[in-house]
């Protein structure tokens, strides 16, 4: 890519020849009468004569001119095709701005040090970033390394032999400008995306744009292709054909990780009540919602933007809002109390995805053989597991990704597997985003209207050891429109141990992951970058047979 300065540096020198006969040439058609004066005036203007008639003098000034403006700086950039290849320039009046101030503090942190003196005011300076030269001499004349990018630039009113190396006092400066910026830059994003987007956004802040192998394709085969998940029927699972719906379940959870659930009896106005609240608790201004922003990952409700905000190096582009839903009564006063209708949607449906999730846990507990038959539970009462289950944690995550200007370059959520055991997700009906790994490709899910995509989490996976398969997915963002989904995430509750189970470990099959709790959970998420299944693979105890 070339750069403007570049374009500037090749271009030959330019000859200004008076105001008065360009205005000539300009009002004239170019007809070949005039065509003929054209060229009979520039082969006149190349024997260099200057005119000397009346109507060629400059004009006498009457009043004084204007005082002479400092010109624009220029600046321009292009990308750097080494180690640092996922940067790339996205916003030109973000580098501009970021320079202006990074050079006005510069030369004023110069002067401070002696370096410089205000009548022979150096302004070319070169910003390194840490470690990528030790030397700190100037690598190439009118080039700067910011972060990872190059930057080409002209100061106009520079001296070319102004040049020196940088003392490594003012090569610390620098980056100490650097950093500054690059703070208030983040305590930007850090307030959401939807925040972001009230700026009128038309390029996608780099703060998002994803290397370039972690990016979507979304325009080849593999972004078009569309995925038709398993269907799970309740009602087959509820009546006399179980057995059957079981083997499918059982093979949906080892094959796909995923399946769609129809005649899940939950009542329409539920759902929509449940996405209208939170679709009206986005729209509330930022101050409302920033009320509930917290760093404490157990906290009874946590809004917040990216995946692990705290963390990700490449923020994503949703916004959230996660509730914890048990128990009800502890929970409950600490949820958003506007939109007013929030509580009861979210009371509502809590409840009902609930028992929803408890007749999936026992028809999985069936599907891996640990219980002979429903009516074994109930009847006997001998399962602490599914009391455990009945007594589990549930959070509920309303997603929402606005639409965005540069979707190729970027994700709404990145690759990521749930944590707990079963996950209950109502995507968006209208706009699709949800991608699954399967067969080592990433497809779409097409959206079912009424039902739930349900997919197994970490949690189930070590249950079954390994059996049930906590499959990647992440979501797409839309050029045009903005994207809600609502997740219920299900699991044991927050102190007990999931381990496998024990008679799902035998010779044949050895135990193949650690005993976890959700502390432990919790710990991983607030020292690492959360990424892929890098969880499950630290719980992980051996790669034998892995599928
Ligand atoms: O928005 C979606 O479709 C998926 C959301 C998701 O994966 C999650 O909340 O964990
Ligand atoms: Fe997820």
């Amino acid at each position: 890519m070339s750069t403007d300065l570049e374009l500037l540096q090749d271009l030959p020198r330019i000859q200004v020849r008076p105001a008065v006969k360009i205005e000539t040439l300009q009002s004239c058609s170019a007809t070949d009468d005039n065509k003929a004066i054209i060229q009979q005036e520039n082969s006149e203007t190349d024997d260099c004569q200057t005119p000397k008639s009346e109507e060629h003098k400059i004009p006498a000034v009457l009043s004084c001119p204007p005082a002479p403006r400092k010109a624009k700086r220029n600046i321009s950039c292009k990308r750097k095709l080494t180690e640092i290849d996922f940067f790339e320039i996205v916003n030109r009046e973000e580098v501009d701005s970021f320079f202006q101030s990074s050079f006005e503090l510069l030369t004023k942190r110069r002067r401070q040090h002696g370096e410089v003196n205000s009548a022979s005011c150096c302004t070319k300076c070169l910003l390194q970033p840490s470690g990528l030269n030790q030397s700190f001499k100037r690598p190439c004349k009118r080039q700067a390394t910011v972060n990872g990018y190059i930057y080409t630039y002209i100061m106009p009113g520079s001296n070319d032999d102004d040049e020196g190396a940088m003392s490594p006092a003012l090569v610390s400066e620098v980056q100490t400008i650097c950093k500054e910026d690059e703070l208030v830059e983040s305590h930007e994003y850090h307030k959401g995306v939807k925040h972001l987007c009230g700026r009128g956004l038309k390029k996608l802040p780099r703060k998002y744009i994803l290397p370039a192998l972690e990016r979507p394709l979304l325009s080849t085969k593999d972004g078009a292709t569309n995925l038709k998940l398993p269907i799970i029927d309740i009602a087959q699972l509820q009546g006399p054909d179980r057995v059957h719906a079981l083997e499918s379940l059982s093979k949906a959870c080892q094959e796909y990780g995923f399946f769609q659930l129809i005649n899940h009896g939950i009542a329409s106005e539920s759902v929509l009540d449940m996405i209208q609240a939170a679709r009206k608790f986005f729209e509330l201004p930022f101050e409302e919602r920033s009320k509930y922003m917290s760093k404490d990952q157990s906290a009874p409700v946590r809004y917040g933007t990216s995946f692990n905000q705290n963390k990700d190096r490449v923020f994503c582009w949703r916004d959230f809002i996660k509730l914890n839903c048990h128990p009800l009564s502890d929970v409950l006063p600490h949820w958003p109390s506007s939109p007013a209708e929030l509580r009861q949607a979210v009371v509502n449906y809590s409840k009902e995805t609930r028992s929803l999730y408890l007749m999936l846990a026992k028809a999985i507990l069936e599907s891996l053989g640990l219980v002979e038959t429903e009516k074994d539970i109930d009847e006997n009462g001998s399962c602490d597991l599914l009391k455990e289950f009945e007594d589990g944690s549930q959070l509920i995550v309303a997603n929402f990704y606005p639409s965005c200007p540069e979707p190729d370059l970027t994700l709404g959520i990145p690759p990521h597997s749930d944590y707990g055991f079963l996950t209950l997700l109502l995507p968006d009906e209208e706009v699709k985003g949800l991608q699954i790994q399967h067969e080592g490709r990433w497809v779409t899910v097409e959206p079912v209207p009424n039902s739930f995509v349900v997919n197994v989490g970490d949690h189930l996976e070590i249950f079954s050891n390994g059996k049930y398969r906590s499959v990647l997915h992440r979501v797409l963002v839309n050029p045009l429109k903005s994207r809600m989904s609502i997740a219920s995430l299900h699991t044991l509750p927050f102190n007990s141990m999931i381990r496998p189970s024990p008679k799902l470990v035998n010779d044949a099959n050895p135990r193949r992951y650690k005993d976890t709790d959700f502390a432990t959970f919790i710990q991983y998420m607030a020292s690492h970058e959360h990424k892929n299944k890098n969880f499950l693979e630290s719980r992980r105890l051996t790669q034998l047979g892995d599928a």
